[in-house]
């Protein structure tokens, strides 16, 4: 195995980061013959945010240390800026990548304080250049009145934020995030990202985050790729899969579905919730047709199909409704805003937007 030379740029004590892509090239994975990564390529544009997203066990977190170099594919091959780093006769190991990484549990040393925390990378400074880098990271996050705080004194979110000062001090040029907000609560969470968003803007690097929630991606990503047992089901910016998903999973990722199977005939597809144009597919063709819930909309009258509801939740600006639907076995839910139906109204009628209609073989 050779080893690149040290990547220098990982260890420059100042100067903005250079961002780099990051590609997977026909990357597989596996742990004792259980394969975790399938054939994968992707690639992370330079200076842009790509989002990891898809269901547990899925390979997100794998694939986060396969860039890292923590771990080694199998076959394939992983390159910075078109440098390989990882392949059948490379291995760069992680310190010389100039990548960094923040985990999902913050991972600070209990026992150091903040600023210690944040110059634990930076062994190549001297002492003084890496406290005035490790400073400077702070102060990029808003944390240097911190500096001599031990971690358990800071709240989630400021730990978040030392976390995050770490992996930027040696200036990296791809940041690897592995669910990084999911220790957070709500809240919390949507202040903590957007700081995220701004500081990661600022620095110019290449974000990779690993998220399980496609809300979450799509208020972050530039790219999604969407993950499903260790392959890609699907690539691209959150309107395009969420417009046009690949097939049901993808779809029932990005959104809350209602699925009816039907069979076309004479260009038309006939669901519980109304009959809808099939263009593009032949009569006789065996279809799942995914109806959007947000595409459903509750009238007290003049709608296209009766239904009754069997209840409705509060959720502040909107209410959640379950309603009854003849032909149709489990109820259908849909979201109207907070005030648009009388609160003792039961029997009423569905309208369903056509654009909230997906079609899949
Ligand atoms: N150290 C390990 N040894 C054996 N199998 C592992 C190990 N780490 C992960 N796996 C398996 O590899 C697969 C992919 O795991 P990975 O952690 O990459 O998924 P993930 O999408 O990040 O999941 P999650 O959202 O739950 O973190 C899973 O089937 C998991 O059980």
């Amino acid at each position: 195995m050779n080893s690149l030379p040290p990547n220098k740029r990982s260890r420059s004590p100042a100067g903005a980061a250079f961002a780099a892509t990051l590609t997977f090239d026909e990357v597989s994975h596996g742990y004792d013959g259980h394969a975790t990564i399938r054939n994968l390529s992707l690639t992370a544009q330079a200076g842009k945010i790509l989002c990891l997203l898809g269901p547990s066990g899925s390979g997100k977190t794998t694939l986060l240390r396969l860039a890292a170099g923590i771990e080694a594919p199998t076959r394939g091959r992983v390159l910075l800026d078109g440098k390989e780093v990882s392949g059948p006769s490379v291995f760069v190991p992680p310190e010389y990548r100039g990548v960094g990484f923040v985990f999902q549990d913050f991972a600070l040393f209990p026992h150091m304080n903040v600023l210690d925390n944040v110059k634990f990378g930076l062994t190549a400074l001297s002492q003084k250049e890496a406290s005035d880098t490790g400073m400077a990271s702070l102060e990029r996050v808003g944390l240097a009145h911190y500096a001599d705080q031990y971690p358990h004194a800071l709240s989630g979110g400021e730990q978040q934020r030392v976390a995050l000062a770490r992996a930027l001090a040696p200036r990296p040029s791809v940041l690897l995030m592995d669910e990084p907000f999911s220790g957070l609560d709500t809240r919390l969470r949507d202040s903590v990202r957007t700081e995220t968003l701004s500081i990661l803007a600022e620095t110019g690097a290449t974000g990779v985050i690993v998220t399980h929630d496609a809300e979450e991606a799509m208020r972050m990503a530039d790219t999604i790729a969407l993950l499903k047992d260790g392959a890609l089901a699907q690539l691209g910016t959150a309107e395009q899969i969420y417009r046009a998903p690949s097939d049901l999973f993808v779809a029932g990722f990005f959104a809350e579905i209602t699925v009816f199977d039907v069979c076309v005939t004479a260009g038309q597809v006939d669901t519980p919730l109304g009959r809808f144009h099939a263009k593009g597919w032949s009569d006789g063709e065996k279809l799942s047709v995914a109806v959007r819930v947000s595409g459903i909309g509750i009238v007290e009258n003049g709608g296209s199909v009766p239904a009754r509801i069997v209840y409705r939740r509060f959720l502040g600006d909107y209410e959640q409704f379950a309603l009854s639907v003849p032909g149709v076995d489990k109820l259908v839910q849909a979201r109207m805003p907070v005030g648009t139906l009388k609160s003792d109204l039961q029997d009423v009628s569905l309208c369903v937007n056509e654009r909230d209609i997906l079609l899949f073989k």
